[in-house]
């Protein structure tokens, strides 16, 4: 993981290279997005309000601006679009978990 995240990217001398490492990087990046969807349906559980009822917005802008801070080429606008993708997968899969738990 570490390489993965060290910017100081080795030369890559070919297309293969590159996709080679970009297809490593989107194995790492599959393997956070299924631990995180699990981790935010946790949370759904635990708010009082949970699902796409229970959004906090500020607390979203928290998480784009820490981000931004360390992806500084995608900057704070990408980085919204690219999370607001992300949570509301995570929220759908909660909501469909909880369907499914209810019966309804
Ligand atoms: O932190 C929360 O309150 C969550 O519900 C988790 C989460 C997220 O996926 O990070 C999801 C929805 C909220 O709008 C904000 C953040």
């Amino acid at each position: 993981m570490h390489e993965l995240i060290d910017s100081t990217e080795p030369a890559i001398g070919s297309l293969a290279e590159a996709r080679a490492a970009i297809d490593e990087i989107d194995a790492a990046l599959a393997v956070l997005l299924e631990r995180r969807t699990a981790i935010a349906g946790q949370v759904q559980r635990l708010k009082p309000v949970g699902g796409f009822a229970g959004r906090n917005r500020e607390r979203e802008h928290e998480i784009v601006m820490a981000m931004a801070a360390k992806a500084p080429s995608l900057g704070p606008e990408r980085l919204a679009k690219i999370m607001n993708a992300v949570i509301e997968a995570g929220l759908e899969v909660a909501e469909q978990r909880r369907a499914a738990r209810d019966g309804s």
